[in-house]
């Protein structure tokens, strides 16, 4: 699908969609666990796939029409798949099944499509092997399609910590159903820190316990995923929230309220802050969890993206748009996603007259060298990288036209439908 954007403003209010961390998570802990209701669950394709595994692993998983999950867990003890279980799209799912197919006793099959057989596994399959499994890429470039056999009993095992975050994800939820727990060194510095407190807290209303130690962190074998009352409620999803914030800090003259926004531990609800450091007019009341936010002029900021690699791509936008230069930096993990983030955004922004200097680990966005001028960009079937673009075509002389946005299922389903609601004259073909 293609979609084009003719330049608006934007006012009025946006539900924040439910996070894709915590709903990935929740419905695996549902899965290692016996029975879980998980409320307001993000059902995306993403969390589509990791649903399905589960379901291949043994568990069922079934959805009401309100959205509510009922999960019937394979409690611990993962089945051999009847089949190959296809990731899709979804770094997250492919990391933390791989550890749970270890924990099974028997072979399992992981693939996913060409984006994510691209994607860097090899740590997390050498951590696997370290720990007494066998886990090989079938081309032996670290890559999927994987194979895995298990089980694993635990054991303590070391791993880079600046490739993904969420190797250690995976590990410390499989490591709670094994018969010795696990203990994690970190080889190299953690990135994307504050998805591994995600898992730690959704971890912990699983009953879960996690410690942090002077290396890395360790989870004790045998215990029960058991999630309080049976239920788990999902929070909204920050990295989704950065796009209509953005839109509003560009393009909301009238102000936008984006509800759902309640403070978790998620590491990209920094964008409130970058917004408000460029200078837009924002408030977050962390108590009702709205956020509102107005448009004003837009200076650059220096930005590291350690932790909160996801908002690349929507800070380069703002950049686009803001005055003098915009510097994000500690960015080469971003290289590693749907696509290479870093080049894929200084390339389309180029398209719209965005002049850009790449480095390996940092991308700077020269605003005042900058006429958005509309065109037709590639979404390179990434869809953070559609939704930063559609962003760019509020503001961007003329129409830019965006090929691929049906990626936008991958995160935010109704991202489009969100963006008319603010008012956005949007076409789709
Ligand atoms: O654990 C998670 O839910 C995620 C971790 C991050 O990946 P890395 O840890 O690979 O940087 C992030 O980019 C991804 O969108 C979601
Ligand atoms: C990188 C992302 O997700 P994943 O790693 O699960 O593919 C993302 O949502 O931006």
């Amino acid at each position: 699908m293609n979609v084009t954007i003719s330049p608006s403003s934007v006012e009025g209010t946006v539900r924040a969609p439910p996070s894709k961390s915590y709903t990935h998570r929740a419905i695996l802990a549902a899965g290692y666990a016996e029975r879980t209701t998980v409320s307001d669950a993000l059902w995306s394709a993403d969390t589509r796939a990791t649903a399905r595994a589960v379901e291949l692993f043994g568990g069922d998983v079934s959805r009401a029409e309100d959205g509510t999950l009922e999960i019937d867990g394979f409690d611990g003890t993962p089945a051999v798949p009847a089949d190959v279980i296809d990731c899709e799209n979804s770094g997250t799912t492919m990391r933390l099944v791989t550890a749970t197919a270890a924990l099974a006793d028997g072979t399992s099959v992981l693939t996913g499509d060409g984006s994510l057989r691209s994607r860097p596994q090899g740590p997390l399959l050498e951590a696997i092997a370290d720990l007494g499994g066998e886990a090989e890429s079938t081309r032996g470039n670290g890559q999927a399609p994987l194979v895995v056999t298990g089980p694993i009993t635990g054991d303590a095992v070391s791993i880079p910590g600046d490739v993904s975050s969420q190797y250690v994800t995976a590990l410390l939820m499989a490591g709670a159903v094994t018969d010795d727990g696990i203990d994690i060194t970190l080889e190299t510095e953690l990135k994307s820190a504050p998805y591994v407190e995600i898992t730690i807290e959704l971890l912990s209303a699983f009953g879960v316990d996690v410690r942090r130690t002077d290396d890395g962190f360790a989870v004790d074998g045998r215990q029960r995923y058991d999630a309080e009352g049976g239920t788990y409620a999902v929070p909204g999803d920050f990295s989704s929230i950065s796009y209509p914030l953005a839109a509003g800090a560009i393009a909301g003259d009238g102000g936008v309220r984006i509800e759902g926004a309640n403070p978790s531990a998620q590491g990209d609800s920094a964008i409130v802050e970058i917004v408000d450091r460029m200078g837009a007019d924002v408030d977050w009341d962390r108590e009702a969890g709205t956020i509102d936010v107005v448009t004003d002029s837009l200076e650059g900021v220096s930005v590291s993206v350690e932790d909160t690699p996801d908002l690349l791509p929507t800070i380069a936008t703002l950049g686009a748009v803001a005055e003098g230069d915009t510097r994000i930096v500690d960015a080469e993990h971003v290289r590693y996603k749907e696509t290479d983030r870093v080049s894929a955004m200084a390339e389309e922004l180029g398209k719209l007259g965005v002049e850009t200097t790449e480095e390996r680990d940092s991308l700077t966005v020269h605003g005042s060298e900058s006429d958005l001028e509309g065109a037709a960009v590639d979404g390179r079937g990434d869809h953070r990288i559609v939704m930063s673009l559609a962003l760019a075509g509020l503001v961007a002389d003329g129409e830019t036209t965006i090929a691929g946005a049906e990626h936008v299922d991958v995160s935010f389903p109704g991202f489009f439908d969100a963006l008319e609601g603010l008012g956005v004259n949007l076409e789709r073909s």
